[in-house]
């Protein structure tokens, strides 16, 4: 197709007398995957992007002209429709790393002399904006100082499943509303519970934390609610403040509060509704002006259906309900969260050491049943046991390189992708150990120029 919007002479000067590099930086920093192939399919560039959608890094990709690598991730195919038609083609991918749509615009740029003819495509690509909540981040656009704690604080996440959930506690954050954070064990309650504290008018105050489920019930209401002086054995004799009256104009965060026993419920509750309570032993009441921040990865409705947890209690707490989800539920975040803790041992111990880009297909395979919390721990494991400057996927624990995405949404993969990633992780586990096509070829009973063959196509890089 050629260009509608033909610029005049002198913008054209113009635009070549910029550097270089400055193109390439503009290209190098949209959040807006791009990528480019020659009139062959043959990849010619890649922006850094495109890692957050294919979990390939952009050097892998360049000079391929295997679309079957691409489609393995991406479904269906649009790229021969494209070319038959010689026209821009917008439309709709599952992406298949994160199970999200995402929305492409494949343009064919024309050679000038032979306008018949495709000179080069440009593919951009975009995740799905719909359930994006643009006024929240206008709003956010407003305060740029907001915008700043924002980055200041340690949160990674670019899936929109989580900075939905983000954004919106930003703005809860202002209120005093009470939150209750809901989600599995290692998704960031805790860190999400400090950056409210961090964005609300309290974020000078005291932020005061306790795991509701650590502590013995014994133990629990005096560190609480503190006690007065003599009031039991071993007691400090002037008594002891306790966490709720610490964090007075500020914020408590009681983690795990499904796991707060019953008659503490219910001390909790007077405690939240006169904004006062009596120490343990105590008869003056304490007054207290605190915000409540509680999480669990309890099922509450459950416990209140058996009467473990008081469903006043529950209303109380949770004025703002926020789930926060699973990695697997966001598996675009898994990218980003390695490469930050990557970076951070890198500036720890002062070295440069990258992921193998197989290495970050592996991590975004697997489920991570312990969210950020397991994610951290790999990262500092394989960097510890890669000694040279590159992770490879050798390094990755056999339990997350084996693990074989969940088939559960029959979409997702065609009988034909199935096989091929199947295949793809025994060639790659069998290479990673043997490290030959002649050990490739004796193990798995194949000739050596097949074992070549498929070493080259699955761990090209390696071989
Ligand atoms: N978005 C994020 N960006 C960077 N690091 C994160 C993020 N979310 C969590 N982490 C890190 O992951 C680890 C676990 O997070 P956190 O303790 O907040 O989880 P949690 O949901 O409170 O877990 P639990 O329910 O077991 O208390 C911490 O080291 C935290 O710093």
């Amino acid at each position: 197709m050629n260009n509608p919007f033909q610029h005049s002479e002198e913008y054209m000067d113009y635009l070549m007398s910029l550097p270089k590099e400055l193109y390439i930086k503009i290209l190098e920093n949209l959040f807006l995957g791009v990528f480019v192939s020659d009139q062959n399919g043959k990849t010619i560039y890649v922006n850094p992007a495109i890692s957050r959608h294919y979990g390939r890094l952009p050097e892998d990709l360049v000079g391929d002209s295997d679309w079957g690598k691409w489609e393995g991730v991406v479904y269906p195919p649009a790229y021969k429709n494209m070319l038959a038609m010689k026209r821009p083609l917008i439309y709709r991918q599952k992406n298949m790393l994160s199970r999200n749509y995402m929305e492409i615009i494949d343009t064919p740029v024309m050679k000038e002399d032979t306008p018949d003819d495709i000179d080069f495509t440009v593919y951009v690509i975009q995740e799905n904006f719909s359930d994006v909540d643009f006024d929240a981040d206008a709003k956010l656009m407003e305060k740029p100082e907001k915008v700043k704690k924002r980055q200041r604080r340690n949160i990674v996440g670019e899936s929109h499943a989580f900075l939905k959930r983000i954004v919106e506690l930003e703005r809860i954050a202002k209120s005093d509303m009470s939150i209750l954070l809901l989600g599995e064990s290692g998704t960031g309650k805790t860190l999400i519970a400090e950056y409210i504290h961090q964005c609300s008018d309290r974020g000078f105050g005291p932020f005061m934390s306790i795991n509701c489920g650590a502590i013995p019930d014994n133990l629990l209401e005096s560190e609480l609610f503190g006690y007065a002086s003599g009031s039991f054995t071993g007691a400090n004799t002037r008594g002891k403040k306790g966490l709720l009256e610490s964090a007075d104009k500020g914020t408590v965060f009681l983690d795990e509060i499904g796991d707060l026993p019953l008659n503490l419920q219910v001390k909790l509750l007077h405690a939240i509704e006169s904004k006062s309570f009596l120490p343990v032993g105590g008869t003056t009441p304490v007054h207290v002006d605190v915000r409540i921040i509680s999480a669990t990865n309890k099922d509450l409705k459950t416990a209140i259906a058996q009467k473990t947890f008081r469903e006043d209690l529950y209303w109380r707490i949770g004025s703002f309900i926020s789930y926060i989800p699973p990695l697997r539920e966001r598996k675009e975040d898994i990218i980003p969260l390695s490469l930050h803790y990557l970076k951070k041992q890198n500036l720890k111990y002062g070295t440069n050491k990258v992921f193998y880009s197989l290495t970050l297909l592996a991590l975004v395979n697997y489920d991570w049943p312990g969210n950020i919390r397991e994610l951290k721990n790999v990262i500092e494991r394989m960097y510890v046991l890669t000694s040279g400057s590159i992770i490879y996927e050798s390094k990755v624990p056999e339990e997350i390189r084996m693990h074989v995405p969940r088939t559960d949404d029959k979409f997702y993969y065609s009988y034909d992708q199935l096989l091929d990633q199947v295949k793809s992780y025994i060639i790659q586990d069998c290479y990673s150990r043997r490290k030959t096509s002649v050990g490739v070829a004796e193990e798995l009973g194949i000739t050596q120029s097949k074992a070549s063959r498929l070493i080259r196509k699955y761990c090209a890089k390696e071989e």
